[in-house]
C-alpha cells in the first residue's frame, strides 16, 4: 500500500539568489528510510535545502538524486516526494477521508477503491472514527495527522516535513514526535524533517544535518552529535554547554589542556589543536557536579547566582567572574536548595570536550 523508502543524495548542490548564497555546496546522502532532520537557526538555509529536494527550486550548481534517478529539469509532481508544511492547507468542506484521498482522484482511482484507501491511512495515523468529519472539528494535532495521510496516500518513497509541528502548543508537539517518529517506522518511507529545534529533531532522528549560514557543519547520528559536536556552533546548539576559553597549554594522547581565566582545564581533542592556539573547553551541565570535599580532573570556583527547578530536574547558575556555569541536577529531594555563596564545581576530562575557537550558536 506504501511507497517504498529511497535514498536522497546531493551532489555538490548550491543556491545563490542574486549575490545571495543561500545554501553553499553541499554534499549529503540520505538513507533510504531513514528518518533524517535539517537542524538550523532562522535563515540558515534549511527550506532552501528542501525546495531542491522537492523540486520548486532547481540548484545553481549540482545534482539531486532520487533512488539513484538524476532529477534535473523533473518538477515537484513528477519526483516521488510528498512534501507538509506547518500551514497544512486541508480543504474545509471536505471530510477527513475526502482529503486524505485527494490525490488519488487525480490518478484516476474509483470512489469506492479511494475510500478503502483512505482508512487504511486513517488507521495508520490512528484517526479511525474521525473520518467523516470536517478538518475543523478536529484538534490541532488530528488535522497534523490528516495532513501525513494525505501525503502519504501518493505513495512517496521520501516525504519532506517543513516544521509541521511549529504551530502546535508544547504537549501536542511532544505527543506528536512519537506519532510522527513510529509513523515514519511503519511506512518505511524517507522523513526528511526541517526543524530549528534540536529537542525535536534529538528526540525523533536517526540522523542530523546541522546547518548554518548555508552551510552543513556536521551530520551524525543523535548520540554522536550531541556526545561529539565537531565545531563550537554545533556544540552549542544542540544542547546546553558550559564554555571555558583560553590557549591550548599541551596536547597529549588524546587530550588538551587549556589555560585561562578559570585555571588549567583539561578535556579530550580530536586533531587540529596545538600549544598556544586559542581553543574553548566545552561541558554539558549534566557532567558538571558540586565536589564535597571530593577531587576531579577539572576544578572550578564559582559563586551560586540562582537555582531554577523545572521539576524533575533543577538547573544551578554560578557566576564566576563573566561566565555563567550551569550545573544541571536530577531532583532527588531538596536539590541545591541550601547551596549558595562560593562552591567549588567540577567535571572528568574525558566529559570535557576541546575545540578551536569557533561561533558560539547563542553569542
Ligand atoms: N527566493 C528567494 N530570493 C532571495 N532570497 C531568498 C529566497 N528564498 C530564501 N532566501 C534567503 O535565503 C536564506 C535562507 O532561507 P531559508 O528559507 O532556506 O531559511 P530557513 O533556514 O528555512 O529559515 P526559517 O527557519 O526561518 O524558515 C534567507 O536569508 C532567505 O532570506
Amino acid at each position: 500500500m506504501l511507497g517504498k523508502g529511497k535514498n536522497v543524495v546531493l551532489d555538490g548542490v548550491s543556491m545563490v539568489f542574486g549575490t545571495f548564497t543561500a545554501v553553499r555546496k553541499t554534499d549529503l546522502e540520505i538513507g533510504a528510510g531513514e528518518f533524517f532532520s535539517i537542524l538550523g537557526p532562522s535563515g540558515c538555509g534549511k527550506t532552501t535545502l528542501l525546495r531542491m529536494i522537492s523540486g520548486f527550486l532547481e540548484p545553481t550548481t549540482g545534482r539531486v538524486l532520487i533512488g539513484g534517478d538524476d532529477m534535473a529539469g523533473i518538477g515537484p509532481n513528477r519526483r516521488p516526494t510528498a512534501l507538509i508544511f506547518q500551514n497544512l492547507a486541508l480543504f474545509p468542506l471536505m471530510p477527513v477521508w475526502e482529503n486524505v484521498a485527494f490525490g488519488l482522484e487525480a490518478r484516476g482511482m474509483p470512489k469506492r477503491k479511494r475510500r478503502e484507501r483512505a482508512m487504511e491511512l486513517i488507521d495508520l495515523v490512528a484517526l479511525r472514527g474521525q473520518e467523516d468529519k470536517l478538518p475543523g472539528d478536529l484538534s490541532g494535532g488530528q488535522r497534523q495527522r490528516v495532513a501525513i495521510a494525505r501525503a502519504l496516500a501518493v505513495e512517496p518513497a521520501v516525504l519532506l516535513l517543513d516544521e509541521p509541528l511549529s504551530a502546535l502548543d508544547l504537549k501536542l508537539r511532544q505527543h506528536m514526535r512519537a506519532e510522527l517518529k513510529s509513523i515514519q517506522r511503519k511506512t518505511g518511507v524517507t522523513f526528511v524533517y526541517i526543524t530549528h529545534d534540536q529537542g525535536e529533531a534529538l528526540t525523533m532522528s536517526d540522523r542530523i544535518a546541522v546547518m548554518n549560514h548555508g552551510s552543513v557543519e556536521q551530520v551524525d547520528t543523535t548520540d554522536v552529535l550531541y556526545d561529539n559536536p565537531a565545531t563550537p556552533f554545533v556544540a552549542t546548539f544542540v544542547g546546553e554547554q558550559n564554555v571555558f576559553r583560553g590557549k591550548v597549554a599541551e596536547v597529549a594522547e588524546g587530550f588538551a589542556v587549556v589555560e585561562g581565566p578559570d585555571g588549567r582545564l583539561r578535556g579530550r581533542v580530536r586533531e587540529g589543536l596545538s600549544k598556544g592556539d586559542a581553543a574553548m573547553v566545552f561541558v554539558r551541565p549534566e557532567r558538571m557536579q558540586f565536589l564535597n570535599g571530593a577531587g576531579l580532573d577539572n576544578v572550578v570556583t564559582a559563586r551560586v547566582d540562582r537555582r531554577d527547578l523545572e521539576g524533575p530536574f533543577v538547573n544551578l547558575f554560578l557566576k564566576r567572574d563573566a561566565n555563567e556555569i550551569m550545573v544541571h541536577i536530577v531532583n532527588s529531594g531538596a536539590a541545591g536548595r541550601d547551596l549558595d555563596g562560593e562552591q567549588r564545581v567540577g567535571f572528568a576530562a574525558a566529559d570535557a570536550l576541546v575545540l578551536p575557537t569557533g561561533d558560539l550558536a547563542r553569542d
